[in-house]
């Protein structure tokens, strides 16, 4: 019999281990993935994938586990700039007293995209392919995303207060158009709306945003009861709590993402499970400012879709998926009392399908699938801190850290090879951050 003869492909990738998520949890051994044209297009026994395809490129990473990108359902990723600026102290007196002030102070076009550049290095870094974000200066944010090769939602961010980006909520939404009409066909960007909070957002606002959200089938981004201060405060102004009054408005529906969900009652879990809702956990942020912790299991057990968040760099301190993984998972099981909450692989697909499901994505991303598009991170599990190795899962989220990240490719691209930034300048990026901590201190 004639062999057939090899399919040429750009990439292929041979691995110790394949995670895909989906369709299954299984764990496949010694497969690799073949990639061209920015996805994936065959995940095959590695024998087999060398005798089908002939790549440009061929890793061998033989120690290696493969998942799919990670995906930071919430960030404000320029606030890198603010990162232990001010520590240590509850939500309200946090931004009123120290952040809004620094970012009255400094808020540019400029800030916005350095700071952004720093994010997208320290995600790229740490296995993050793909961020959600909220921020002023939206274009900018865009234009970081897209120099560093980065996939992103990009939140047209609405707040009810003049600031340095926009004066009223109108400038706001137009400027988030315009960026959204001159941006909508660049593959690495998504949009959603991205109202701040009820305590910053009026009801007039949170209206039209309702109804801009599904003109346009626009998701919607907004912190959703974080602390007691935001619903005691909401019941004093509007005799309803948060999720209520934006149930009135119109808000709620499976394109709602919710950050935070800290403070929900068993009904509002099941009213958001209703009504197709997301919730963005950030359980780092919520434990530094004390805003509390999230009810997880419940909420997952009601089947609300929960992704993962770092939150910005200034309440966390850290962009790193690896650590929030970990994080969710140990505390979901200390707030339960139950060992079994949050399994392993329950919180690596909270950091990747469930991300890319709140976002609309999971057509495209969230798992290691042919067809889909190639985001994908390798995990050297070699080192002494993930040995043994029973289970590359357990050891990806219990034991592994982003410092293990070794190659991300984001929609076929190599971003990260051997540890190093293919896209960004790390030593450059270091003295940016040097500028402009000199500036913000002075
Ligand atoms: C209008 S752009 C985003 C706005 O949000 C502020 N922010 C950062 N972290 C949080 C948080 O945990 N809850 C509420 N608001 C937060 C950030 O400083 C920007 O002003
Ligand atoms: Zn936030």
């Amino acid at each position: 019999m004639p062999e057939t003869p090899a399919h040429p492909v750009e990439t292929l990738i041979e691995a110790r281990w394949v995670i895909p998520v989906e369709p299954s949890d299984a764990v496949l051994t010694d497969h690799s993935v073949a990639v061209d044209g920015g996805r994936i297009v065959a995940i095959l026994p590695t024998e087999e994938a060398r005798r089908r395809f002939v790549a440009q490129r061929y890793y061998r990473l033989t120690d290696h586990a493969l998942i799919p990108g990670l995906i930071n359902l919430h960030t404000h990723a320029a606030m890198t700039l603010l990162r232990g600026y001010s520590d240590d102290l509850p939500l309200m007196e946090w931004l009123k007293a120290h952040i809004w002030p620094a970012e009255n102070r400094h808020m540019s076009p400029d800030f916005v995209r350095d700071g952004t550049r720093i994010a997208c290095a320290e995600m790229l870094r740490g296995g993050t392919t793909c961020f959600n974000d909220m921020y002023f200066f939206p274009e900018a944010v865009a234009e970081a995303a897209l120099d560093a090769g980065m996939r992103a939602a990009i939140g047209l961010i609405v707040i009810d207060f003049p600031t340095a980006y926009a004066g009223d909520s109108d400038d706001y939404l137009n400027k988030g158009f315009a960026l959204r009409d001159r941006l909508r066909d660049e593959p690495l960007l998504s949009f959603t709306l991205a109202p701040h909070a009820p305590y910053t957002v009026g009801d007039k606002t949170f209206k039209k945003i309702a109804t801009f959200a599904s003109q346009l089938d626009l998701p919607v981004h907004v912190h959703l009861h974080e602390t007691e201060d935001e619903i005691h405060q909401s019941l004093a102004q509007h005799n309803l709590r948060p999720l209520a009054r934006l149930q009135n408005l119109g808000l709620l529906g499976p394109g709602l993402i919710a950050v935070h969900g800290v403070h929900l009652t068993p009904d509002e879990q099941a009213l958001l499970a209703e009504q197709g809702c997301h919730v963005a956990h950030c359980p780092a942020s919520n434990l530094k400012l004390a805003s509390g912790f999230a009810p997880i299991a419940t909420l997952a057990g009601h089947g609300v879709n929960i992704g993962i968040g770092t939150d910005g760099a200034a309440s966390n301190n850290k962009l790193d998926l690896f650590s929030e993984m970990r994080l969710a998972a140990l505390l979901a099981k200390g707030v339960t009392g139950d060992a079994a909450a949050l399994p392993a692989h329950t919180a690596l697909q909270m950091a990747t399908l469930n991300g890319a499901r709140a976002l609309g994505l999971d057509d495209r991303i969230g798992s290691l699938a042919p067809g889909k598009l190639a985001d994908i991170v390798a995990v050297d599990l070699s080192g002494i801190e993930t040995q043994p190795c029973f289970d590359p899962i357990s050891a990806l989220v219990y034991a592994a850290g982003r410092e293990q990240v070794s190659h991300v490719w984001v929609n076929g691209e190599l971003r990260l090879d051997n540890r190093q930034l293919t896209s960004l300048d790390e030593r450059e990026l270091k003295l940016t951050a040097n500028v402009w901590q000199s500036r913000i201190t002075h």
